[in-house]
């Protein structure tokens, strides 16, 4: 009796939950219509809770069984990066996918992304998407009008080419650490691509934010030193950093409260609540000890936690506002110098790892393009030590910049610049069409799509990874870099919305780049059965394999697996 009690109310509720979604998928099928743009459905949106949770259950179990090959393509999350601009191709420049939660105009035509973009205050950002980076309070990020304007005018003094070349120092100091890593400790061959890439990343960014030298060791490496009991605190800043980096959900779930009280929590998870405060007493004290130095007319080594605290106190005028008489300007508060801090860490962090992770992919499986960007490296450092490359270097390596630019094109950690008509319905021109785009659409800028449509990319090789064709000019001598910005091309947005860290990225990767290939060089391990090209063809279907978690990243990083070896050695 209690059994058949039970199936009814669950019956009850399953059918009440698939009569709503109905009714909410048809409502926005109606409202998609109403734009006259072609509409594309899908039963499951891809941002929904419930399915973030469980598909990365459902689509590993349902890619065994027969028959359900369309539906994981449809509904593996990021399946807009895997297709890049194929939807596109099929159903024009602008289309609506309709979802039971909601209807996302899908934009790949330049003229209206740029409107689009022009538009800030129209075409604002998902604040509710966002509120997950509010651990700290309001940042960057999370706030519009004119809040945003205040810490978009300190971030945009913040990362100064001063902290661009600490940069470049800590990744050729770090790039060089990790490919000894490679080369000497590792597991041969090396699987760890994933892994690696975000131990480099976070030392990286470690060292721009608070001016202190992590050496590279790998998860493996950290884990038995743990182990060993050895305690190491000057990593203190950099684990809290990464401890609240990996665990964001469960910090925005629970909050950082509950999660350092609640004793029903496992101390896997209790832990970040812990790292929330830890990072917070860091910065605290960093900012303190900056402030103890405006005041008395000193100066520390520059790093973002010094800049932002400077930029807070500096006037108009350049002068630091150190005379008690004047009142302090500190045109952000302390709370909102963390936030910043901790939204640059997040921004910066997976996203700079996952572009390095495809990167160095691509580039094991051409090695033609190792060739060609070690004849540059070779040709700029003339057999000096990596660790004594002066920062001019860097511009001079246009190769290693146009792998970047290339891999971004195919393989961009964000996707989709995510905008939203708010409340209010907007118009949109589409060539000679204005249409109305619902109130409550989300507006999707499709990079993945625009980045390789056959109209701004041609037909021959949208699709294919050649980093040379940002590269004009014969000779090394001559040769000149297409820009980072371009009507077709825009990794790092642009206008005042372009990404505060786009030097930090570039110069970041360009020095890892030639770390790692002016001496070595890198190879896919074949597979049993498989000869070298048939593993430089697999390794590059594992670069374009894309899946959402926080970002579209690589599936599986796990499956490349990597040899390195010197130049010079057979
Ligand atoms: C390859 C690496 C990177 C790529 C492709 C990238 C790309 C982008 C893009 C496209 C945006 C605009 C997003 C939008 O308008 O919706 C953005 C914003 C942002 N990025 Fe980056 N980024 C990278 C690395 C970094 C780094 C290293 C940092 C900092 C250390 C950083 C900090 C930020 C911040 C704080 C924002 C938000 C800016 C604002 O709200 O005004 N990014 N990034």
């Amino acid at each position: 009796m209690a059994l058949s009690y039970a199936l009814a109310v669950i019956a009850t509720l399953v059918a009440a939950i698939v009569l709503w979604n109905a009714a909410t998928l048809y409502e926005n099928y109606r409202k998609a219509k109403t734009t006259g743009l072609p509409v594309k459905i899908v039963y499951i949106a891809s941002g929904a809770p419930l399915w973030m949770m469980f598909a990365p259950l459902i689509i590993p179990i349902a890619s065994y069984l027969p028959f359900t090959g369309s539906f994981v393509a449809q509904y593996r999350r990021g399946w807009e990066a895997r297709v890049r601009c194929r939807p596109h191709v099929e159903l024009g420049d602008l289309f609506i996918i309709v979802t039971p939660s909601g209807n996302w105009l899908k934009v790949a035509n330049t003229d209206v992304a740029s409107d689009i973009l022009k538009r800030k205050d129209e075409f604002g950002r998902d604040m509710e998407a966002f509120k997950v980076l509010d651990i700290y309070g309001k940042s960057l990020a999370t706030s519009e009008g004119p809040d945003w304007n205040r810490h978009r005018k300190v971030a945009a003094v913040t990362f100064t080419e001063k902290n661009n070349e600490l940069v470049w120092r800590e990744s050729l100091r770090e790039g060089s650490q990790m490919l000894e890593y490679w080369l000497h400790r590792s597991p041969q061959p090396m699987r760890t691509l994933g892994d690696d890439a975000r131990v480099f990343t976070l030392n990286v960014l470690a060292a721009a934010l608070f001016d202190k030298s992590y050496p590279f060791e790998s998860r493996e490496e950290s884990k038995l030193r743990e182990k060993s009991g050895k305690k190491d605190t000057a990593v203190g800043y950099r684990d809290s950093l990464s401890t609240i980096l990996r665990l964001i959900i469960p910090i925005l779930v629970f909050g950082e409260k509950v999660l350092r009280e609640a004793w029903w929590l496992p101390m896997s998870i209790k832990k970040a609540g812990f790292a929330v405060s830890d990072f917070r007493t860091y910065v605290t004290e960093l900012i303190n000890e900056e402030r103890a130095l405006i005041a008395q007319g000193k100066q520390n080594s520059p790093n973002l936690v010094t800049n932002l605290v400077r930029a807070c106190e500096q006037d108009d005028d350049g002068s630091m506002n150190v005379a008690s008489s004047k009142p302090r300007r500190a045109i952000l508060t302390k709370d909102e110098i963390i936030s910043d801090l901790f939204v640059f860490a997040f921004a910066g962090n997976d996203t700079t790892a996952i572009t390095l992770m495809h990167l160095l992919a691509y580039v094991s499986a051409h090695p033609d393009v190792q060739d060609w960007i070690s004849e540059e490296i070779q040709y700029h450092t003339v057999g000096s030590e990596v660790l004594s490359w002066d920062y001019d270097t860097c511009v001079k390596l246009k190769r290693c910049w146009a792998v970047v630019y290339e891999t971004l094109r195919l393989c961009h950690p964000l996707g989709q610049l995510v905008k939203t008509t708010g409340n209010t319905p907007r118009t949109l021109r589409h060539g000679d069409r204005t249409f109305s785009v619902p109130a409550k659409t989300t507006v999707e800028i499709n990079l993945a799509a625009i980045h390789t449509h056959p109209r701004y990319w041609g037909t021959e090789s949208n699709l294919t990874w050649n980093p040379k064709r940002f590269i004009a000019g014969s000779s090394l001598e001559d040769e000149t870099l297409h820009a980072d910005t371009a009507e077709q091309f825009f990794p790092w947005a642009y206008g005042r919305l372009v990404c505060p860290g786009k030097r930090f990225s570039q110069v970041e990767l360009v020095a890892v780049l030639a770390a790692c290939f002016r001496d070595h060089t890198v190879e896919p391990v074949p597979e049993k059965g498989e000869t070298i090209e048939m593993a430089r063809k697999r390794t590059v279907r594992l670069a374009e394999d894309i899946e959402m978690r926080l970002l579209n990243e690589m599936r599986q990083p796990g499956k490349v697996a990597l040899k390195w070896r010197r130049r010079d050695q057979p």
